[in-house]
C-alpha cells in the first residue's frame, strides 16, 4: 500500500504545496512548528479540504478535482495526540467503537492479537479517567486499528506524555511496525522519537517537502542533516548481535563493520544503531592505546561546512556515517574527498526495533 500526496492549500500566513510519497513502512513526517504537519495529515484524512490537488492510497483516489471522500469513507485510522477516547465507555467498548467503521470488521482472533499487542488486556473493564496517559494511547492506537484501516496517520502522539509514559509506549509501537500493519504517516518534531520508528522521512519546511527519502540516508548525508538540524545526524545502523560476548560486551554485525557494545537486554529482536555526529571522532593514523571500543577504518567522502562545526561524510564498510568536527581539526587533519582515515565511535544508541 502506498499513499502519493500532492495539493495545494493557502492559508493566511502560511501557502501549503506538498507533494510526497509514503511507501509501507512508517514515513515521519518532521519540521518545525508550524510548518504544517498536521495541516498536511488533516487533509490526508479528510479533516482539511486541500484547494486542489491528488490524494490517493494506491489506486484508491481520497481527493481530486472530481473526489472529496468523507474522513469515515477513507480508511484511515487517526491517533491524535490527546487519546481523544469516550470517556463514558469502557476501554473494551472504546475499542469495539472502532470497528464499527471498519469495512471488513475485525474478527475474534484480530482484535485479540490488537489488545495483546498493546497490552490492553488487563484495562478492558476500565474507563479512561482511571488510566495514565500512556496508557490512553495505547487504547486509542487498538481503536485505530480495529477500524481495519488502509492508512494509520499519528499525529505526536506522545509528545502529550513524560519521558517515563514515552519510553513505555515507544516498544507498543515498534512492535506495531515490525507486526507488519497498514503503513503509518507519523507526524513529530521529535527525532530520537523518528530514529527509533520511522523507515522514511519527510522534512518540512514553511508548507514545503524540503527533503524525502528513506530516513538511514538523510541522517548520513550532510545536506539533509543540516535541514534537519546537523545534531541530529549521524548514522542509523541495521544491527545483528553475533552471539559472543566478552566482559559484559556483546559483539554486533552492522554494515559499518563490527562494534562491541554493552550487552543488550535479552530480547531476540531486530537491533538499530543511531550514531550521533559529535559523537564520532576522525583520526588519520589509527589510534592504537585508546579506551573507545569502537575503532573503524574509513575513507572521506565529503565534507559541508557550517558556522560552527564541519559535517565530514565517511564511507564506513558498507555505508555512510557522519563525523561533526571543527573546521579547524578538518583543515589540520588535511581532511579531503578520497583521504583514508579511522573513525572512534564514542557512544552508540541501541534501539529495539521488534
Ligand atoms: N484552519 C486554519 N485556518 C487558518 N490557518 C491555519 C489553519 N490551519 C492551519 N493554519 C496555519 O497553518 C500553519 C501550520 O499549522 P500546522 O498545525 O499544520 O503546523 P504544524 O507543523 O503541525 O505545527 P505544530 O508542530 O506546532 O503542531 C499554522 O501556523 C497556521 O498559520
Amino acid at each position: 500500500m502506498s499513499l502519493s500526496v500532492a495539493f495545494r492549500r493557502r492559508f493566511d500566513g502560511l501557502s501549503l504545496d506538498v507533494a510526497f510519497d509514503a511507501p509501507d513502512g512508517v514515513t515521519a513526517i518532521y519540521g518545525p512548528s508550524g510548518c504544517g504537519k498536521t495541516s498536511t495529515v488533516n487533509a490526508v484524512a479528510g479533516l482539511l479540504r486541500p484547494d486542489q490537488g491528488r490524494i490517493a492510497l494506491d489506486d484508491r483516489v481520497l481527493f481530486d478535482d472530481s473526489t472529496d471522500l468523507p474522513p469515515a469513507r477513507r480508511r484511515i485510522g487517526y491517533v491524535f495526540q490527546d487519546a481523544r477516547l469516550f470517556p463514558h465507555l469502557t476501554v473494551a467498548k472504546n475499542l469495539g467503537y472502532g470497528a464499527r467503521f471498519a469495512p471488513n470488521p475485525p474478527d475474534a482472533a484480530m482484535r485479540a492479537r490488537v489488545i495483546q499487542m498493546l497490552g490492553l488486556d488487563d484495562l478492558l473493564d476500565r474507563r479512561p479517567a482511571g488510566l495514565s496517559g500512556g496508557e490512553r494511547q495505547r487504547v486509542a492506537i487498538g481503536r485505530a486499528l480495529l477500524s481495519s484501516p488502509d492508512l494509520l496517520v499519528m499525529d505526536e502522539p506522545l509528545a502529550s506524555l513524560d519521558p517515563a509514559r514515552k519510553a513505555e509506549i515507544l516498544p507498543y509501537l515498534t512492535r506495531l511496525r515490525a507486526g507488519g500493519g497498514p503503513p503509518i504517516l507519523y507526524v513529530s518534531h521529535a527525532m530520537a522519537e523518528i530514529a527509533a520508528l520511522a523507515d522514511h522521512l519527510i522534512v518540512m519546511i514553511e508548507g514545503r517537502v524540503t527533503h524525502a527519502g528513506p530516513l538511514a540516508d538523510a541522517l548520513a548525508d550532510p545536506d539533509a542533516a543540516a535541514l534537519i538540524g546537523p545534531a541530529e545526524g549521524g548514522a542509523l545502523l541495521p544491527a545483528a548481535p553475533t552471539g559472543l560476548i566478552e566482559d559484559d560486551l556483546a559483539q554486533l554485525d552492522t554494515p559499518a563493520g563490527t562494534l562491541w557494545l554493552p550487552r543488550p537486554a535479552a530480547h531476540p529482536g531486530p537491533l538499530r544503531l543511531r550514531i550521533l555526529a559529535h559523537e564520532v571522532i576522525v583520526s588519520r593514523d589509527e589510534p592504537k592505546a585508546i579506551s573507545a571500543l569502537n575503532v573503524l577504518p574509513a575513507r572521506v567522502l565529503r565534507l559541508v561546512g557550517g558556522p560552527d562545526r564541519t559535517l565530514v561524510q565517511l564511507q564506513v564498510g558498507q555505508t555512510q556515517i557522519l563525523a561533526a568536527i571543527t573546521a579547524r581539526s578538518a583543515r589540520t587533519l588535511g581532511l579531503v574527498a578520497g583521504v583514508s582515515c579511522f573513525v572512534v565511535i564514542k557512544t552508540v544508541g541501541l534501539i529495539q526495533t521488534g
